[in-house]
């Protein structure tokens, strides 16, 4: 998997300033990454790899538990001075908005998010790693700190090439509205929540 870096600009927020670092695929896909302090000094680097979710991350969704986590990510990596969020653009883990809302509707009527997708004929978990360990490399960052409560992504960043050398749970306050939601990542993902 190919990246470049297509641009670089400064993104002030509440948490303070980022490096905003624009990625392009060879495909045209377009992501992003979010820096603090400096990461090419070897040392392993706090890191979030966050899916985008539009309804979470800008509408502030209760469904899930997005927004909270890219919140405490910035936070977090704030605090320390040092750090970066990978921002993939694989919304509803990887089967784009519109099927998202589909797996919502569905959801709706009582399915679970697994079933939901399984119901539109898509993998409970389309995503893919590689492209978050290509811009890390392209960010000359080999060793990391991942903020995640999901097994998988560790897994999958390891085997794209990136050393993991600590899973530092991730977990945000539930809401009623996302129990459910939280209680199908632990059962059926495994997250250690
Ligand atoms: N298809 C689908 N995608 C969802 C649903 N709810 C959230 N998402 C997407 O799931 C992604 C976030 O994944 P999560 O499973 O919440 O968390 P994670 O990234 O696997 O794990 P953490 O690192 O612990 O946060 C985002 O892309 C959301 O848009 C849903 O019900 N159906
Ligand atoms: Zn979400």
């Amino acid at each position: 998997m190919q990246v470049k870096i297509a641009a670089k600009t400064k993104l002030p927020t509440p948490f303070g300033e980022f490096e905003l670092i624009g990625f392009e695929t060879e495909s045209g896909q377009e992501h992003v990454a979010l820096a603090m302090g400096s990461y090419t000094d070897g040392a392993p680097v706090l890191t979030r790899v966050h899916s985008e979710c539009l309804t979470g991350d800008a509408l502030f969704s209760q469904r899930c538990d997005c927004g909270p986590q890219l919140e405490a990510a910035m936070q977090k990596i704030a605090d320390q001075g040092r750090g970066i969020i990978v921002y993939l653009r694989q919304e509803g883990r990887g089967i784009g908005l519109i099927n998202k809302l589909r797996a919502y509707a569905e959801q709706d009527k009582g399915l679970d998010t697994v079933e939901a997708n399984e119901i539109l004929g898509f993998l409970p978990d389309a995503r893919d790693y590689r492209v978050a360990a290509a811009m890390l490399e392209a960010l000359s960052v080999a060793e990391i700190r991942l903020m995640t409560n999901n097994p998988d992504k560790v897994q999958s960043l390891t085997d794209a090439g990136i050393k993991v050398v600590e899973r530092v749970p991730h977990q945000v306050a539930a809401s009623p509205h996302n129990q459910h939601y939280l209680a199908t990542k632990t059962k059926k993902f495994g997250h250690l929540l």
